[in-house]
């Protein structure tokens, strides 16, 4: 599932045109019906239907929206939002096409003659504006949104919400809040980025009949669970523990011996060969009962702090986790860098480590093997020097030019988690609820991740599978033993178990 900009999607339209003679106006017939056909499993016969239809291509599908619902025998008002001197080109088509079509179509000039309909209305269908909206929602769209937004009514929007933009960083005062949304084509930065997902409540994407052989590929793309059923790596019956990785996770202090003890047990439940846990002596007698699997190496410590560097040859591991509990101490900070400079391995780095990593990118920058930062916003934010405000209205923009300044990979996590490599490709996983909102959560995931590192030959489908794993493990809990208010980090290590048996193999 491709995930684009507004002028990234222009692009894919004019592909259609001009190289596969596509000619615009039946893409929007194709359009309309699509979104049709998926709305039917929304709408019923005996609701009021009102659909707003404005004056650009969104405006055009709307035309053809309106005339098929019509012809499918549903109860449809339709309403031109804007002058017929707005109305051009396909959509002008359209429009005639619904009018020759001997169905009604009401133009509204002021907001108070589409009152009664709205407050009547079962469900209201916004097709007025799409990715074509420029800055903040104005006149009689605007009047429209705020009275639509007032209704009981099931709100439905074609594409995107009016009043919100298809790009990210882009403030919103005023849009449709829609409960469904039916996308066309492909997947608009704003239907993932914090400030403007909301407007579009539930959504789906429709297939619209573009070329899909002739267009661009997009560097943007949702993992789903075909992606990762088809990269899972295979676990072969002659293996042994060293087929499956020797891992090393690096933290922990003597107050916080629970991070690293999860993350250890995370990555032992996902399918590591082998791992040893290095940890200030102090906090090993407390990890150490909860992992019996794995092996231990005492760090020098201070007062329950790792205190200089690490005397191990780190080149004997597959793959290296470091920073969960570790603590912000200057004394640790010396471990940071020693470990980003001699690690040969995949190198992940998560919580207390990204916080010591901030004047030492530079050295991030030089490693020739892969390294992998886990933030979370706040944790990004500190690393480039932003607001986290700044950070989440535009994620994609900042952790790519972040990835491909310094050369990483970024898991930059959320309620949408988005991955990105030093290339700049972005994948973004959408498992997971708010069980997962606590602490803890994190040291899972960077348990699992340095596992699925250990296993396969590719650092972005280990990060992608890690993610969906990790997501789908909270889902499958909330849904059966317990709820999002119940949930532990330590309940999703056990769970994991489940999500790997559903990948049978
Ligand atoms: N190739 C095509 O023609 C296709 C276009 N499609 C549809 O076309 C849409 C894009 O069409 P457009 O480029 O015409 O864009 P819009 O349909 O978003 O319309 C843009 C027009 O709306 C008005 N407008 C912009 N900002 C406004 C604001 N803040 N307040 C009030 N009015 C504002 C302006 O008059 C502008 O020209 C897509 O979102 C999609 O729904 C689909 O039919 C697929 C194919
Ligand atoms: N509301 C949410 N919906 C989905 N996933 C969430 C939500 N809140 C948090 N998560 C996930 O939980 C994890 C939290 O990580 P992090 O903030 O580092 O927690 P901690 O360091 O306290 O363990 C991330 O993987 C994040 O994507
Ligand atoms: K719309």
């Amino acid at each position: 599932m491709d995930v684009v900009t507004a002028q990234e999607m222009y692009e894919w339209d004019q592909v259609a045109i001009e190289s596969s003679g596509l000619e615009g106006k039946l893409l929007m017939e194709n359009a309309g019906r699509a979104v049709c056909f998926d709305l039917e499993k929304k709408l019923s016969k005996h609701q009021k239907i009102v659909i707003l239809i404005g004056g650009g291509n969104n405006g055009g599908d709307g035309f053809v929206i309106a005339r098929t619902l019509l012809n499918l025998g549903y109860s449809i008002e339709a309403w031109q939002v804007v002058p017929d001197s707005k109305v051009e080109g396909g959509s002008h088509f359209h429009k005639r096409l619904l009018e020759n079509s001997g169905f009604p179509l009401y133009h509204l000039e002021q907001i108070t003659e589409i009152r009664e309909s709205l407050v009547g209305a079962d469900v209201i269908i916004d097709a007025m504006l799409g990715i074509g909206m420029k800055g903040r929602l104005r006149g009689l769209i605007r009047q429209v949104v705020a009275l639509s937004n007032e209704q009981e009514a099931f709100r439905i929007a074609v594409d995107l919400p009016s009043g919100v933009p298809a790009d990210e960083g882009i403030d919103v005062d005023q849009a449709f809040e829609a409960d469904y949304t039916c996308i066309i084509a492909a997947v608009k930065i704003s239907a993932l980025v914090e400030n403007t997902r909301v407007y579009y409540g539930e959504w789906n994407v429709v297939e619209i009949g573009l070329p899909v052989k002739k267009l661009p590929s997009s560097t943007r793309k949702v993992w789903q669970w075909e992606d990762a059923k088809r990269a899972f790596p295979k676990r072969r019956a002659n293996s042994h523990k060293g087929s499956h990785g020797k891992g090393l996770i690096v933290g922990g202090a003597a107050n916080m011996p629970g991070s690293i003890a999860m993350s250890a047990r995370a990555t032992l439940r996902s399918g590591a060969g082998l791992l040893t846990v290095a940890a200030p002596g102090s906090a090993i007698q407390n990890v150490a009962p909860y992992v019996q699997e794995a092996t231990f190496l005492p760090l020098q410590e201070d007062s329950g702090v790792v205190n200089g560097q690490i005397d191990t040859d780190v080149s004997n591991y597959d793959g290296v986790a470091l920073g969960m509990g570790m603590g912000r101490r200057l004394k640790s900070h010396k471990l940071v860098e020693d470990l980003v400079c001699k690690v040969e391995s995949p190198l992940l780095i998560d919580a207390d480590g990204l916080y010591q990593l901030k004047d030492i990118l530079h050295l991030v920058k030089e490693r020739t093997n892969p390294t992998v930062l886990t933030p979370h916003p706040g944790e990004f934010a500190h690393l480039v020097d932003q607001s986290i405000s700044t950070i989440v209205n535009a994620p994609f923009y900042y952790s790519r030019k972040f990835s491909e300044t310094y050369g990483v990979y970024t898991v930059l996590k959320g309620p949408v988690t988005i991955i990105t490599a030093p290339d700049g490709r972005q994948y973004v996983d959408l498992t997971g609820n708010a069980g997962l909102a606590k602490g803890g959560s994190g040291d899972v995931l960077s348990g699992i991740l340095l596992a699925m590192m250990l296993q396969s030959n590719s650092i972005m489908d280990a990060l992608n599978i890690g993610c969906m794993v990790h997501g789908l493990t909270a889902e499958m809990l909330t849904e059966s033993e317990h709820s999002m208010v119940d949930l532990l980090a330590t309940d999703l290590i056990e769970g994991l178990s489940q999500t790997f048996r559903t990948f049978s193999f």
